[in-house]
């Protein structure tokens, strides 16, 4: 086979880059921009590039593998970056021949054919006859790349097919492949199909590569590679991270290309860059009707016109919309502005019409609501009719209610229709009203998004204003959901508590959640685990904003977060810090010891039960009480492997005058009676103010109570509260307590 001839055939290829369709595949080749997208699945040696998994696959002796992705996540470029490989004779090896189709273009084959001849049809490569034959006598060594089984409206399953085993048979271009497919002919070929999901994939017996497309390194080179200009590039880049990053669909090679062609002109022309997806696609859409120099009449009908194919794909099981409906839905003044927006497939004649882009399709259909509603029976009647296909029409509809963001469309598409603008209004009030009532999250999250979409504060706040809101609904937010929620309660302002309990929080969620921490009161993120990385953004967003209270109980910290978290928490204005089972131990002392004593410390609440701070990393905590600037007032260390011999420094604490500790509950630690003696002594000392002192649990024996007796005797005595319980003080410890609190004056107003 003469691969040079399949390099120059592939790379020849001239198709023009389009706003909505990206770079062609072979110029990105060409021109060495390719870069390797990742699958899904991660594998012990992390996430693969799909060209690897792709290679493995077919190393290891699969026959099939399907490689499956969303639309336009790079499984063409893949094929094609592949076949290049292996014309250059790079990779694949093992395979004398690598033959090309599409399955639509094999269906749409003329009559019936041998197998020979759809061989020689492979598009990609003009095929000389004794490469033919070699194909056929050594099919081990053949793999045939086929593109696009979505598109293929036959079904694949061979039950209900005659295959054909004959390969000199005469057969329609489908029942060969199906039969090639099947092993009925050229057993032992190799195939490499490439889909969206689609129905006809459980035919397919082999391996499966999920392509992802490119997460943030991709992204990162891809903006990189598409400005030439480096600081460009970084500020598109932060950019898209900020507002589209979050997005499944951001993974999408063909978006990437999108959203960096359209910032490319908007940098250019000094306009500012779209905050939200409702933006974005204002932006590309006036650029698309710009650039087809149509009235404004003309480019009415066309996004009216667009709005009705739209629907029809919608529904339609191929997402795609036959030549002569196209015509019936008045588009044939318009034929080459549309070509921007949809697709053709097959013949002339016979070709049916698909959107370029999903999003694309959904946002026409949403603006052409708004054009001209007489089409369209409400609202609430459009979003069930599309419910499941569509997936963004509710967040494109609340993004274009609002004359802010749908404004420069006007002098383009003319105005939008009062009467819809107000009917959505209502519907989405109302609607939100419903939606927040109940105690479903993805409700109350979609409510979120669509209030993001619209951009409206004095909504946000009409919408979720207490008394009737006075929480937001936070559970299992995933990225999204975190920058829509972000979104209002930065509208609503200072709040008394943002609570994330029990969820998985990485460095990317406290990002985004950063300015919505800042607001909050009480930050509560209890029985959540964390990212490493994201410690540090978390601490300086509690440092920024007016957070007093921080819950990271039962987290699992372990010390080394919570040294970052300490390193960042230096200056905070923290009042309460619950440290509670956090997995943390002696080694982090000295880190809590620099923030309860750094020059603005304000904290007054250390709970730190049920970590092994041990004698060691209690005496750090002493020490800090005696620095005039740590303002401690209650520390609750509760089963935090305490003995006797870190009551001495705790003792020196209480008396040095400068310790501001009122409250201490140390239960279930192992003070001891000699522990208590120690104490006993501080609390005669005239410079301790300890109000409330709790040794329940703590191996105290009646031997401690003659001490106890003469602390409360003690006319500096200054407890109020002493738990005792749960010890073994017997009788006779009692009665000797019973003596003290005899003592006139004497303070103690609870004893257990
Ligand atoms: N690996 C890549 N490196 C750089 N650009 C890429 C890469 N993969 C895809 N692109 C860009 O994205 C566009 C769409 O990719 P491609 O056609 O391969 O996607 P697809 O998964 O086959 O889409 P569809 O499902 O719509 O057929 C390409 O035309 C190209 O501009």
């Amino acid at each position: 086979m003469d691969k040079a001839a399949v390099l120059s055939h592939i790379l020849r290829s001239k198709v023009r880059a389009t706003c909505l369709g990206g770079e062609p595949p072979t110029s990105v080749i060409d021109s060495n921009k390719y870069i390797p997208a990742v699958t899904a699945v991660a594998g012990d040696d992390g996430v693969p590039s799909v060209d690897h998994a792709i290679h493995r696959a077919l190393s290891d002796g699969v026959r099939t593998v399907v490689l499956t992705g969303p639309e336009g996540s790079g499984k063409t470029t893949a094929l094609l970056r592949l076949v290049v490989d292996w014309a250059k004779g790079e990779r694949l090896h093992d395979f004398s021949s690598v033959l090309h189709f599409r399955f639509e273009e094999i269906d749409s084959l003329d009559g019936e054919l041998s197998l020979e001849a759809l061989i020689r049809r492979g598009h990609l490569q003009p095929q000389p006859p004794a490469s033919v034959s070699r194909v056929l006598e050594k099919p081990d060594a053949v793999l045939f790349v086929l593109d696009g089984l979505d598109e293929y409206r036959r079904s694949l399953d061979p039950s209900v097919h005659a295959l054909c085993s004959d390969p000199s048979q005469l057969a329609s271009g489908a029942h060969l492949l199906i039969s090639l497919l099947h092993g009925a002919l050229l057993r032992g070929v190799a195939f490499l199909v490439a889909t969206r999901p689609t129905r006809n994939e459980r035919f397919l017996v082999g391996a499966r590569v999920e392509v992802s497309g490119f997460l943030k390194p991709q992204r990162e080179a891809f903006v990189s590679g598409f400005f030439t200009d480096p600081s460009t590039a970084n500020k598109a880049l932060v950019h898209m991270e900020r507002t589209l990053g979050f997005y499944d669909f951001c993974t999408s090679p063909r978006f990437c290309w999108t959203v960096c062609f359209m910032y490319e002109s908007l940098i250019g022309s000094g306009a500012t860059l779209p905050e939200t997806l409702t933006q974005l696609f204002v932006e590309i859409l006036a650029h698309l009707i710009q650039t087809s120099s149509l009235t404004q009449d003309c480019n009415r009908k066309l996004v009216l016109a667009l709005g009705r194919v739209a629907s029809h794909c919608f529904l339609d099981p191929y997402s795609s919309c036959a030549k002569e409906l196209i015509d019936g839905f008045g588009f044939k003044q318009f034929f080459t502005a549309a070509d921007a927006f949809l697709q053709a497939e097959g013949e002339l004649e016979s070709c049916t019409f698909s959107f370029r882009s999903q999003l694309m399709q959904e946002f026409v259909l949403a603006l052409a609501f708004f054009l001209d509603g007489s089409e369209y029976e409400g609202v609430e009647k459009l979003l069930d009719k599309h419910r499941g296909a569509a997936k963004f029409l509710d967040f494109f509809l609340a993004g274009l209610s609002e004359p802010d963001q749908h404004g420069s469309l006007e002098p383009l598409v003319g105005g939008f229709a009062p009467e819809q603008t107000q009917e959505f209004s209502s519907w989405f009030k109302s609607s939100s009203e419903g939606r927040l009532k109940g105690y479903d999250k993805n409700e109350h999250y979609r409510c979120f998004h669509l209030l993001h979409q619209a951009q409206n504060q004095s909504l946000v706040r009409e919408v979720l204003a207490p008394p009737a809101h006075p929480c937001i609904y936070h559970r299992n937010p995933v990225l999204p959901d975190c920058v829509a929620l972000n979104y209002v309660i930065t509208c609503l302002g200072e709040r008394d508590k943002l609570s994330l309990c029990g969820e998985s929080i990485s460095k990317e969620t406290v990002e985004v959640l950063s300015p919505a921490v800042s607001l909050s009161r009480t930050v509560d993120l209890s029985n959540s685990s964390f990212q490493a990385e994201a410690v540090s953004p978390l601490a300086s967003a509690v440092r920024a904003g007016v957070t007093r209270e921080l819950d990271l109980s039962s987290t699992r910290l372990g010390d080394e977060k919570l040294k970052r978290l300490c390193a960042g928490l230096k200056d905070s204005k923290l009042h309460r810090l619950n440290l509670k089972a956090c997995g943390v131990t002696a080694a982090c002392c000295d880190d809590l010891l620099s923030v309860l004593t750094s020059q603005t410390s304000q904290l007054q609440v250390l709970e730190i039960s049920f970590n092994q701070v041990g004698d060691g990393g209690f005496t750090k905590l002493c020490e800090a009480m005696q620095s005039p600037l740590c303002g401690l007032q209650e520390l609750r260390m509760q089963r935090c492997d305490l003995t006797a011999a870190s009551v001495e420094g705790f003792a020196a604490a209480l008396c040095s005058g400068r310790s501001q500790l009122r409250k201490v509950n140390l239960t279930d630690n192992a003070i001891g009676d000699g522990g208590v003696e120690a104490l006993c002594k501080a609390l005669q000392h005239p410079l301790c103010k300890l109000k409330s002192l709790i040794l329940f649990g703590n191996e105290l024996t009646g031997a401690c109570c003659s001490h106890l007796k003469e602390a409360l005797m003690s006319e500096h005595f200054s407890l109020s509260e002493l738990d005792l319980s749960v010890n073994d003080l017997g009788q006779e410890g009692a009665l000797m307590l019973c003596q003290g609190l005899s003592r006139p004056g004497c303070p103690i107003e609870t004893l257990k």
